[in-house]
């Protein structure tokens, strides 16, 4: 039994009315080298929303679900939420953690794959927030694996394509699945360099490392649960539906390299491919954001529409019943000292590691900083 005292839901953070859009973008970007053009095209983004990023209130509501499942489990362990680039900000969540008597948490961070923002980045700020409060010693953090392949966070996502895919033979009458149709797992684009050094060293994922080898795994998974099988014949015979892992949301200087291809550039070529339908699958997210709201739901159907193309999007994680009851799950594990062997992963690469490897994750621009949760370097 490990003890924890309450659970540290964090976030990424986001901006809650116009006036808060210039001080969050300045809060993440600071010391990145991100142009000025890119953030007055992202706080356009925002803007166009009123100011206000969806991802808050999903948190709430995901903090609200979990409560209610922990209550529902009998699990006496409070939820705290704090985020990363805005109020609530962690080392305020933290510093009332601390005066309220809770000292060993268990974070679970809205994010599921191994990379420096997705992962490290989380860890990091963990650190900076007990050095800024003085909780050094005081405060301890573990934090839950990386559940990029956890059933809670891929259901959601078979669920959705299934969903999908009946919604284009609906809407496309007479379509051929097999060769008209496409499903398009889109993720959040990172520069090439943290990519290739996302996850272990020794585990050799190659130029894409573990943050693409996570997205391909999990996409084939997907597939193979949600590919309609068609009883005429003798045996019933899966699909074949093409797929392919998209990017979205590029930022950086042009100078640098990123992952690729983007979204928008792949739609743009499905004419020539024959394709009349996609299904878009927010892979990368576990909620709303705006990344979704904007680079999927506003620019990339329109790249769908100019180019006659049918598009629906697949939902986010977000409070999904197997999602919330997972991360509780997630935590549940590390509380019971499970067994790796025991954990439910639903491919080859994981169960991921509860304490990431030293180097893991690095960021090569940005150097060293402390890092909680992690192996000494
Ligand atoms: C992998 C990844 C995730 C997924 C993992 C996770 O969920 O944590 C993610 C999430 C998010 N990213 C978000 C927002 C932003 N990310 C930016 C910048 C960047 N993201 C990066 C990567 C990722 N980002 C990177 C490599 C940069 C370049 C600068 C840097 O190296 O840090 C910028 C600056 C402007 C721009 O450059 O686009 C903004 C405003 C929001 C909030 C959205 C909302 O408000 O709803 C969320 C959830
Ligand atoms: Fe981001």
């Amino acid at each position: 039994m490990t003890e924890y005292d309450a659970i540290l839901l964090a976030g990424f953070g986001g901006p809650e009315g116009q006036d808060d859009v210039i001080p969050f973008l300045r809060n993440v970007t600071r010391g990145r080298g991100i142009p000025e053009e890119r953030l007055e095209e992202v706080a356009h983004h925002y803007r166009h929303f009123g100011g206000v990023s969806p991802i808050n209130n999903q948190n709430r509501a995901l903090k609200a679900a979990l409560e209610a499942e922990l209550s529902f489990r009998g699990i006496d362990l409070p939820v705290l939420w704090g985020n990363r680039n805005w109020d609530p900000y962690l080392a305020d969540t933290i510093r009332e953690a601390h005066a309220a008597g809770h000292n060993r948490l268990i974070a679970i961070a809205t994010s599921a794959y191994s990379s420096y923002s997705s992962c490290r980045q989380y860890r990091e700020d963990f650190a900076q927030a007990l050095a800024d409060t003085g909780l050094e010693g005081e405060v301890h953090i573990d934090k839950v694996r990386q559940f990029f392949d956890h059933p809670g966070f891929v259901l959601p996502f078979i669920e959705g394509v299934t969903q999908g895919l009946a919604d284009v033979t609906t809407s496309v009458p007479g379509i051929d699945l097999a060769t008209e149709a496409l499903v398009l797992f889109a993720t959040h684009s990172i520069p090439s360099e943290d990519a290739a050094k996302s996850g272990p060293a020794e585990r050799g994922f190659g130029a894409g490392g573990a943050y693409e080898a996570q997205h391909l795994a999990v996409a084939e998974v997907v597939m193979a649960a949600a590919t309609p099988v068609v009883e005429s014949g003798e045996t019933p015979t899966p699909v074949d539906i093409p797929w392919q892992l998209v990017y979205q949301s590029r930022s950086g200087p042009p100078s640098m390299p990123w992952l690729e291809p983007d979204i928008n550039d792949v739609i743009a070529e499905l004419p020539a491919r024959g394709i009349r339908a996609v299904v878009i699958v927010p892979l990368g997210f576990v909620s709303d954001h705006m990344e979704v709201l904007w680079d999927l739901d506003t620019e990339a159907m329109e790249t769908a529409a100019e180019n006659g193309v049918h598009a629906v999007r697949v939902p986010t994680p977000g409070t999904n019943p197997a999602y919330v009851s997972g991360l509780v799950d997630l935590v549940m594990e590390r509380v019971g000292d499970v067994p790796v062997e025991e954990r439910p992963a639903l491919t080859e690469l994981g169960p991921w590691y509860d304490i990431c490897r030293p180097g893991c994750c690095e960021n090569v621009r940005l150097g060293f900083k402390p890092a909680l949760a992690g192996m000494a370097p």
